[in-house]
Formats: structure tokens, C-alpha cells, sequence
């Protein structure tokens, strides 16, 4: 059991990371609830299987659950599910002091946090992650969003949670599938910032995917913490110092806009594939070893993560890949800085990447093995 403080001047909070903690919940809570009707906005699948141990710890405490029912899918991060999710909480009557409980993964979480900041000109939220994905990013640092035709995360705010509760019981139910591409958020971390991490992640990946509950609790530890460190240390993504969170995503969202956001490739899959793709353009540009890019691709392949885009069966040209990317959020008067990678454990923000040969090197990558 860890918590772990995110130390945001004026609004700093905790993540709680271990086991049993929804059983916990409402002590935890405290008096963040402080009206007997919690609303709960919950993924279908995460209050299926985890519904009743959070309904069981707030009913003991002397609440009642009003739950609102998220479909799964980034199909649910829309206008439309945005317009019936605000609808339902302006019904329930919440108010800027309450705390609405968003219990799902990625989706569910950002999709609540965004109706939450607009809700009356902001409410509070508490995150409760129940993938492994949204217990070691999307649950913390205020990220909020819904997609658009336009691509992916397009309207959103930056909104704090007040509290995070990662109850790392919940991932046992969550499909194969899931756990691996939550565990390309995890290895992200040691890509970007920490050579010893992701040596750590070499040895260790395949005991974190098959749920080994020491290393499991230790790559949620250590994601959050270094994700609550940066974070602090540029909430806004306006010093590039966030924006190093971003690697792998802008080759990522574009293939999750050429896939429809389908299940055909999942968020975590996207960023998998994103992260190889960079550590490659960072070898062709004599960034990095081509050595270190093909390790780089190794350890995420040996997770059971994809690892060439070739493999996607995709009709498309590396063009059309990169007028996607024109939509990334870091683009700046004309020009799109890149996450590259100098070693394991050294990313940057290349100013100098043309989009066009981002492209021909996408042409190349889509035509490989
Ligand atoms: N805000 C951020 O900083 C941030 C960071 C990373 C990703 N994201 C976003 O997060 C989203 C992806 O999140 P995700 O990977 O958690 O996907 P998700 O929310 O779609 O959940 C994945 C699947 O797991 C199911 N599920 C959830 N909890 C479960 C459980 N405990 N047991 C069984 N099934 C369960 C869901 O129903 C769904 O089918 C993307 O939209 C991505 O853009 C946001
Ligand atoms: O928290 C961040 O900052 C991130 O970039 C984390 C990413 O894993 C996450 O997918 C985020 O939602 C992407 O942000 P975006 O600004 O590219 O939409
Ligand atoms: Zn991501």
C-alpha cells in the first residue's frame, strides 16, 4: 500500500495504490462525500465486477449509490455521451463542493472529468481506476477530454481530481488484452525518463502482465510517481517538460484515428506502436543507436504489444498518417515537435522534424517485413 502525494500548488492530492482499497473506500473518501447520494459514474464492466464491493464500503458508511452507466469504448468519450452524462448530473442535483466518483478505466475517467470542470463551471471528482492503464496515467494529473471527427482528445480541460483511489484488486478481472496495453503506459515511463526503470521493466514486464502482485504494485507505484513529479512540475504542458508524456502518442492517436478508434487497436496498443515508431525515426535521424531503438521494440514486443505497423493491415500511406498528426495538440505556428529519444531514458522534443519526412519514414515502415 503506497500513497503517493501529487503536489499541485493550491490543490494538491493523493493516490492511493494497493489492495482492498474499494472495500476501504468511503473511510478513505471521508469528507470528500459529504451528502448521503454518491453519484457514481461507472464503466459497465468495472461496476459488473467491482460495483458492490464500493457500494458495500459507502452503504456501511451510511450512503446511497446514484449510478450512471458508461458503455465501454472510446465511443463513449463523445459529444453525445458528454451532453446525457452533464444532463444526468445537473438531475442528481451535484454541486461545485461535491465529489463525483468516476470508477472505470481511461475512458470513464476522462470522459467524467470533462463533464465535471464544465459542470457548473467545474466540480469536484474522485478518480477510481479499474484498468491498468488508467491506475499508472490516465487517473492522474487532469487530463480531461472527448474525441471528435477531427481526432482524438480534442475538447477537453485540464481538471484535478481531488482523490485517486487504485485499487490494484480490481485488475484481476481485466482481460488479457488490457493489462499489456495498460503496460505500454507503464514502460513508457522508463523509455522517457529512467534507464534503470526500464531495465527494471526488461526483467520484470512479464511478471507485471501476468498480475504478479509484487511487481505489480511496483510498476503502479512507480508510474504514478513519476507521473505526480512531472505533473507538478508543469501541470499546463507549457515548459515541454509534460509533453515528454506525449511520447509515442503522436504517432499513436494517428493510428488510432486510422482504425477508427476501434478495438482493432487499442489507446495503449496506439502508444505501444507510437513509442517503436519513435525510437526508429530517432535511429534514422542518428538519435539513437538503432541497437537501443530495436531493444526498445524488443521489450515491448515481449509483452505481447505490436510493435510493426505493417502487421495493421491498414489502407493508408504515410501521408495520411501525418495529416492526422496535424491535429496533435502540440502543434505550434505550423510545426510539430516530436518526442524523441537521444538513449533509453532521454527523451526530448525535437523542433526540427518535418512532417514530410515523418511521412516518408512511415511510407518505409508501413511497407517493412
Ligand atoms: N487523461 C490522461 O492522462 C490519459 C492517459 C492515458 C490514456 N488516456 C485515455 O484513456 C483511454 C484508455 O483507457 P483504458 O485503457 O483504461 O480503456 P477503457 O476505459 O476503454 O477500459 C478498457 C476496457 O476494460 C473494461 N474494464 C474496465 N475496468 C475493468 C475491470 N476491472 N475488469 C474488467 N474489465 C474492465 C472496460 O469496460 C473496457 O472494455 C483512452 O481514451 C486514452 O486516450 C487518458
Ligand atoms: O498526461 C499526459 O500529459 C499524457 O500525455 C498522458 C498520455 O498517456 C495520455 O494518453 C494523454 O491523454 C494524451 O494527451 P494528449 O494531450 O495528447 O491528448
Ligand atoms: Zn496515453
Amino acid at each position: 500500500m503506497a500513497v503517493i502525494p501529487v503536489e499541485l500548488a493550491g490543490r494538491p492530492y493523493q493516490v492511493h495504490v494497493g489492495r482492498g482499497l474499494l472495500e476501504n473506500a468511503a473511510e478513505i473518501c471521508g469528507d470528500f462525500l459529504r451528502k448521503t447520494i454518491v453519484p457514481v459514474v461507472a464503466d459497465e464492466n468495472a461496476r459488473a465486477h467491482h460495483g458492490d464491493r464500493l457500494d458495500q464500503s459507502l452503504s456501511n458508511a451510511g450512503h446511497e449509490i446514484a449510478w450512471y452507466d458508461v458503455a465501454p469504448g472510446e465511443g463513449s468519450k463523445s459529444w453525445r455521451e458528454l451532453e446525457r452524462l452533464t444532463d444526468w448530473l445537473l438531475a442528481q442535483g451535484v454541486e461545485r463542493g461535491d465529489k463525483v466518483i468516476a470508477l472505470g478505466g481511461g475512458v470513464t475517467g476522462d470522459l467524467t472529468g470533462f463533464a465535471c470542470s464544465i459542470l457548473k463551471r467545474g466540480c469536484g471528482f474522485i478518480q477510481v481506476p479499474t484498468t491498468l492503464l488508467a491506475q499508472v496515467d490516465s487517473s492522474v494529473g487532469g487530463k480531461t477530454a472527448i474525441n471528435t471527427a477531427a481526432g482524438k482528445n480534442l475538447i477537453g480541460a485540464f481538471h484535478q481530481p481531488s482523490l485517486v483511489l487504485a485499487d490494484t484488486d480490481s485488475l484481476t478481472t481485466l482481460p488479457p488484452r488490457e493489462i499489456g496495453a495498460g503496460y505500454a503506459e507503464v514502460i513508457k515511463y522508463g523509455i522517457l525518463g529512467d534507464a534503470a526503470f526500464f531495465d527494471w521493466c526488461e526483467n520484470h514486464g512479464g511478471e507485471v502482465v501476468a498480475l504478479d502482485e509484487q511487481a505489480l504494485e511496483t510498476a503502479v507505484s512507480r508510474s504514478v510517481e513519476t507521473k505526480a513529479r512531472i505533473v507538478a512540475e508543469d501541470e499546463r504542458e507549457l515548459t515541454g517538460r509534460r509533453a515528454l508524456l506525449n511520447l509515442g502518442h503522436t504517432f499513436g492517436h494517428a493510428l488510432e484515428a486510422e482504425t477508427g478508434y476501434s478495438s482493432a487497436l487499442l489507446h495503449g496498443e496506439g502508444v505501444a506502436l507510437g513509442m517503436v515508431l519513435a525510437a526508429r525515426y530517432s535511429a534514422r535521424r542518428d538519435l539513437l543507436s538503432l541497437g537501443d531503438a530495436e531493444r526498445i521494440a524488443a521489450a515491448i514486443g515481449s509483452a505481447g504489444l505490436p510493435t510493426e505497423i505493417s502487421a495493421l493491415g491498414l489502407d493508408c500511406d504515410g501521408a495520411r498518417l501525418a495529416d492526422h498528426m496535424r491535429h496533435d495538440k502540440k502543434m505550434d505556428a505550423g510545426t510539430l515537435p516530436f518526442i524523441l529519444l537521444r538513449s533509453i531514458g532521454a527523451a526530448f522534443l525535437d523542433h526540427d522534424v518535418s512532417l514530410d519526412d515523418a511521412s516518408a519514414f512511415l511510407d518505409e515502415q508501413l511497407q517493412a517485413h
